[in-house]
């Protein structure tokens, strides 16, 4: 694997979102962790959620000492009653962002999938952004906030190996462009990241190498994406430069979106 060729750049201002609050899933590892870290540097109060307590608590301690804050609750994002519940706890003092991050798959050809397999998935990544979405709107709508959905590189496009969580998040860009219109009024912005590899927990054990390997050898630019980089763009559609983008699938992929495609099996 190539490593990076430049170290990641923070080119936001210091103090950017002081004064704004926002909500992220997925919040005790990997992009959610990176992502909280940085909007909260930037000076955001930042609430995260996810199972892992310990891993909640760990984000919390890395938070200490910058501009923002960071807390945290934890709760299954497939328990719809119990995120909406949090969604409103969370959102009564403001929202101006929410980041649904928490989601993720195994790995499967498609005849192998079970009918419970797939209704997780789908479940996770498509109908429990929905109930968050859906909840946070009213929030959102008193302060003209944004919505940043984490999705997959090459999502419009298909690949082999995650039947169920492409065809999720393509739910998920669907909804995003559809509520981009129909939010468009209030002010209110969403838009999708397709991350191409991102080194984190998920792909980081010795089990995960060879799709590691397999995802990095399809990535044109050769290496995978920081993810600092990631938390960057999100910060950055969180911000007032990022007033006017909205219905967006911003691929942050060195290029796999154009490539061979990221399979996880053999055709
Ligand atoms: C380009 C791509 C890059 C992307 C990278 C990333 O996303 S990195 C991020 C990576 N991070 C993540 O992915 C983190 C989040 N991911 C997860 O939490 C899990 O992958 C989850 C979504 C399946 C939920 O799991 P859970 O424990 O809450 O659920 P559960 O235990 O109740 O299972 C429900 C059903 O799922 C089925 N099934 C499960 N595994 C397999 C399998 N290997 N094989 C076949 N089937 C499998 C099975 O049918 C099971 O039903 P069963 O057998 O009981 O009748
Ligand atoms: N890494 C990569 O290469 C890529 C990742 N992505 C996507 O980016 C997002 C973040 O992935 P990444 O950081 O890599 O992986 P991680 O596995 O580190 O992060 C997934 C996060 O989602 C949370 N989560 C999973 N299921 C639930 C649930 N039911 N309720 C609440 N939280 C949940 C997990 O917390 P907990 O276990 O505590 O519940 C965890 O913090 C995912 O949607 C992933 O699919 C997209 C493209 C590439």
């Amino acid at each position: 694997m190539t490593e990076p060729s430049t170290p990641p750049k923070e080119v936001l201002r210091p103090g950017l979102l002081a004064g704004t609050t926002g909500l992220v899933t997925g919040a005790g590892s990997g992009i959610g962790r990176a992502v909280s870290l940085r909007l909260a540097a930037l000076g955001m109060a930042v609430h995260g959620t996810g199972r892992r307590e310990e891993a909640l608590a760990g984000t919390a301690t890395l938070a200490e000492g910058l501009a923002g804050s960071f807390a945290y609750t934890p709760c299954n994002v497939r328990e719809t009653d119990a995120v909406t519940a949090l969604v409103e706890q969370v959102a009564a003092n403001g929202l101006d962002l929410l980041v649904n991050n928490a989601g993720g798959q195994f790995f499967a050809p498609a005849a192998e999938i079970s009918q419970k397999g797939w209704n997780t998935v789908v479940d996770l990544n498509l109908n429990a952004i929905f109930a968050v979405t859906r909840a946070a709107y009213p929030h959102l709508k008193a302060r003209r906030g944004a919505v940043v959905s984490m999705s997959l590189s090459g999502v419009d496009r298909g690949g082999m190996g995650f039947a169920h969580s492409i065809a999720a998040r393509a739910g998920v860009l669907g909804m995003t462009r559809s509520l981009a219109l129909e939010w468009a009024r209030d002010g209110i912005r969403l838009n999708c990241i397709g991350p191409g590899t991102v080194v984190t927990e998920g792909l980081a054990g010795e089990a995960a190498r060879e799709i590691l390997d397999r995802l990095v050898a399809a990535t044109p630019m050769g290496e995978p994406t920081p993810v600092e980089e990631v938390a960057e763009l999100v910060a950055y559609l969180a911000s007032p430069a990022g007033r006017l983008m909205t219905g967006q699938l911003i691929q942050i992929d060195g290029a796999a979106h154009l490539g061979p495609g990221l399979h996880l099996i053999a055709s």
